[in-house]
């Protein structure tokens, strides 16, 4: 890092360099085509970060004076990190990387557009991992992005901790699915298994996990229709 860049919190009145440091480097990366358009007009986009200003922890970098990049936390996720184009390649937003790794030594993630091959580059570089794809239908841009995480000191118990959110939700999911597999059977005549609707089921879920792949996808759904089924009939 260029030795006058400066890194500090940032304050109320920086609300508006750091909304001209993000809409700078979101338009240049949309140019580049690495990134979607902005899915809110500008005057909303400052409005919201001021807001986030008093709720998040946000740190400044700081180069003779001028706002020149800057990284927004909350205590998981790296929500921001922008450094205006006409200081990329200084090592600014490494150096505000270093000091978000510091600031969470536990770990944290952070959502990139699968787009944005220059982040995804600089993030790998710098140790971060992709743990998790979407197709972008649960963001404002629908553009499909990537979760990567700094796993942090204790890897181990970072990535543990995350499959110990999944499987409250595929817990969650499963008892709601054995709840409807038993609800069917009390209203249909003939219960006996239907491979045709199974096999639709099966591909169906193999479409969302092409990591799985439809053999493997079909033998978790076998299961968890055989054992739903046997919970059902056994009251
Ligand atoms: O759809 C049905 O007919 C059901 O009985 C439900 C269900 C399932 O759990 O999805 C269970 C058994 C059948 O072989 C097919 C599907």
């Amino acid at each position: 890092m260029p030795t006058e860049v400066l890194l500090r919190p940032a304050i109320e009145a920086d609300a508006d360099a750091l909304a001209d440091v993000h809409l700078a480097a979101r338009r240049a990366a949309e140019r580049a085509g690495a990134m979607p358009p902005g899915a809110h007009p500008e005057h909303e986009t400052r409005a919201w970060l001021a807001g986030r200003l008093a709720i998040d922890e946000v740190w400044v970098a700081e180069a003779d004076g001028a706002v020149v990049g800057y990284a927004r936390l909350t205590p998981t996720w790296l929500d921001d990190l922008y450094v205006v184009p006409a200081q990329a390649g200084r090592g600014i937003g490494t150096a505000l990387l270093d000091l978000v790794k510091a600031r969470r030594p536990s770990g944290f993630s952070l959502w990139v557009f699968e787009m944005n091959a220059p982040a995804r580059a600089f993030y790998a570089r710098h140790g971060l991992v992709e743990l998790e794809r979407t197709d972008g239908s649960a963001n404002e841009e629908r553009s499909p992005d990537v979760r990567v995480a700094w796993p942090g000191e204790d890897p181990l118990g970072f990535l543990r901790s995350q499959i110990d959110d999944v499987d409250a939700h595929l817990g969650d999911l499963l008892a709601r699915r054995a709840a409807l597999t038993s609800a069917v059977q009390d209203i249909k005549h003939d219960t006996t298994r239907d491979p045709d609707r199974e096999r639709e089921i099966a591909e169906s879920i193999a479409r969302r996990v092409p990591a799985l792949g439809a053999d493997r996808t079909a033998r978790i759904v076998d299961v968890i229709i055989a054992e739903s089924l046997d919970a059902a009939s056994r009251g």
